[in-house]
């Protein structure tokens, strides 16, 4: 019965069928292939399929799990993303289990709210903050590490930079916590830094789930591991909250306006306190915790991707360098206001954007039954209708958008020059930041945060990677970039060298 009302629902769209569905924990949990009844799609089904040459296809659990569209062609992902009431984030979204409300899950008019009191943070005081503090970072970065008396350095996982570099901007510009790379704001707890307590939140997020309340008194290493994180963290933020609460009453500045203070945090702990778009004590730790989700992985997964291509392909690389020294010449630091200027670096970023999004999978749930109008892969003709039942969920499969060949010609090679100016801020083919009302809020936050660490990296040191005896950039990228689906798009270990140009 569970296939055949599967099968209605997703209207008979051809595809796969198997035991447990993309999204079902018990997916996540067995492996991949149990024989042929036992097919399952797995977490980095996405990563694999994106050179599948259909816009849309189904997967219809017969088990466990609920049956699932794939979508991977721009027109339909602008039938769903741009379709406010026929498509919705998906009720009971695992994201909210685990932290609680927030902007990024919520669905109408709670997410209105969120939006409502959130977007005024989002201004250009804040990004101009990100762009000064990322440079700041980036020198404290080079202090601790010791890089300063170094001419060459080898990092064995780009990721473990680029990780804390991100969580100490997003920590500092967007919830005022000020931190240092040499701390890197480990004291959210005696127990445990902040930094691995995200990290344990993303990697054993299944075991939270699956893991009933009574269970944290057994004597078992992972719960008490997934325990600590939890309980840290939420006191951590609990205390800043209640620690911050208190200042905007005393000094009275509950109208951000008049007194200028209009932060992120200021914002939500503001919103607690009261008003017309009051948040209750969930809703603040939601929200706090999606900011540092969307802003700390994401971000850190692009630098990833950027580096290690321009690692690799030395021609884009010193195009970028070429260009640093002609925005910024004499070897003065770039400012906020050279930002747009960086318009190889951008390219580059929006590139590596597009071969590896951090968020390959855009997740909705139908409101309503929707009638979708699919096109002809090849020719962007209007081929058939599909109708979807209300409450069926829909992947926007963002990996197979950008390596179609239809809206990217040669879509396997990296090449930054295939945007130009214009295309860089609003063509919609590149749906790394999404699509719709429901778009990426920190987008040019991240854009600001990235620039300015890759120009100021780039500016004084060189990046290689290790090609094996004969091996081709495309052939290291295929080698070694393999994507990895986590809570986002991500890599194996990305080894870089790094060496100073113009040693003193
Ligand atoms: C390269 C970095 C980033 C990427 C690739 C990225 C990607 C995305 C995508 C694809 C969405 C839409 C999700 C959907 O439609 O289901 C989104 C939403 C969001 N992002 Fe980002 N993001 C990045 C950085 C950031 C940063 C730095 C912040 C904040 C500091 C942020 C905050 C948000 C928020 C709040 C939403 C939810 C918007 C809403 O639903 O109204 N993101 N992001």
């Amino acid at each position: 019965y569970k296939l055949w009302s599967g099968l209605k629902a997703v209207d008979y769209v051809s595809g796969i069928r198997c035991a447990f569905g993309t999204r079902s924990i018990w997916g996540f949990l067995v492996p991949e292939c149990l024989g042929r009844l036992f097919y399952n799609p797995g977490s980095n089904f996405i990563w694999d399929m994106k050179r599948s040459d259909t816009d849309i296809m189904s997967v219809v659990p017969w088990l466990h799990g609920a049956p699932v569209v794939f979508i991977s062609s721009l027109e339909l992902m602008k039938q769903i993303l741009g379709h406010s009431d026929g498509f919705d984030k998906i009720a009971d979204d695992i994201g909210t289990i685990l932290i609680g409300k927030n902007i990024a899950t919520a669905q109408k008019e709670l997410w209105k709210k969120y939006r409502r009191v959130l977007t005024p943070a989002f201004s250009n005081k804040l990004h101009s903050l990100v762009w000064k503090k990322s440079m700041q970072a980036f020198r404290g970065m080079i202090e601790a590490e010791a890089w300063d008396k170094k001419g060459a350095v080898a990092i064995s996982d780009l990721s473990d930079l680029t990780k804390k570099f991100t969580l100490d901007i997003v920590a500092t510009c967007a919830l005022d916590l000020n931190s240092t790379w040499s701390d890197s704001i480990s004291a959210a707890g005696a127990e445990m830094p902040l930094q691995k307590c995200l990290k344990v939140m993303v990697e054993d997020a299944v075991v939270r789930l699956l893991t009933p309340k009574w269970a944290y008194i057994l004597p078992f290493k992972t719960l008490k591991r997934v325990d600590t994180a939890f309980s840290t963290i939420f006191s951590f933020m609990r205390a800043q909250v209640a620690l911050r609460r208190e200042k905007i009453i005393s000094e009275d500045v509950t109208n951000g306006e008049a007194t200028g203070l209009d932060t992120i945090f200021d914002n939500i702990v503001k919103a607690n306190i009261g008003g017309k778009f009051a948040f209750d004590e969930d809703e603040v730790a939601g929200n706090i915790f999606a900011m540092l989700f969307a802003g700390h992985e994401t971000t850190a997964r692009t630098l990833d991707a950027v580096l290690a291509l321009l690692g690799a392909y030395q021609d884009e690389q010193d195009r970028a360098y070429e260009e640093i020294i002609r925005v910024a010449p004499g070897g003065r630091d770039p400012g906020y206001e050279d930002f747009e200027s960086f318009t190889h670096i951008r390219k580059c970023v929006q590139e590596a954007m597009r071969l590896y999004p951090p968020g390959s999978a855009l997740f909705r749930e139908a409101t309503q039954d929707v009638q979708l109008s699919v096109m002809k892969r090849t020719t962007g003709e209007k081929s058939h209708n599909v109708v979807l039942k209300k409450g069926t969920q829909v992947v926007v499969n963002v990996l197979g958008i950008h390596y179609s060949a239809r809206h990217f010609p040669d879509p396997e090679s990296f090449k930054p020059s295939r945007w130009s100016d214009e295309s860089l801020r609003d063509n919609p083919a590149i749906a790394a930041f999404g699509y719709g009302p429901r778009a990426c809020l920190g987008r040019k936050f991240s854009l600001a945060e990235t620039t300015s660490f890759l120009v100021m990296l780039l500016r004084d040191w060189k990046v290689d990677v290790d090609l094996a005896d004969g091996e081709t950039p495309r052939q290291w990228q295929e080698r070694v970039m393999t994507g990895q689906v986590t809570s986002v798009l991500g890599f194996g270990p990305l080894p870089i060298r790094l060496s100073r140009r113009n040693p003193q």
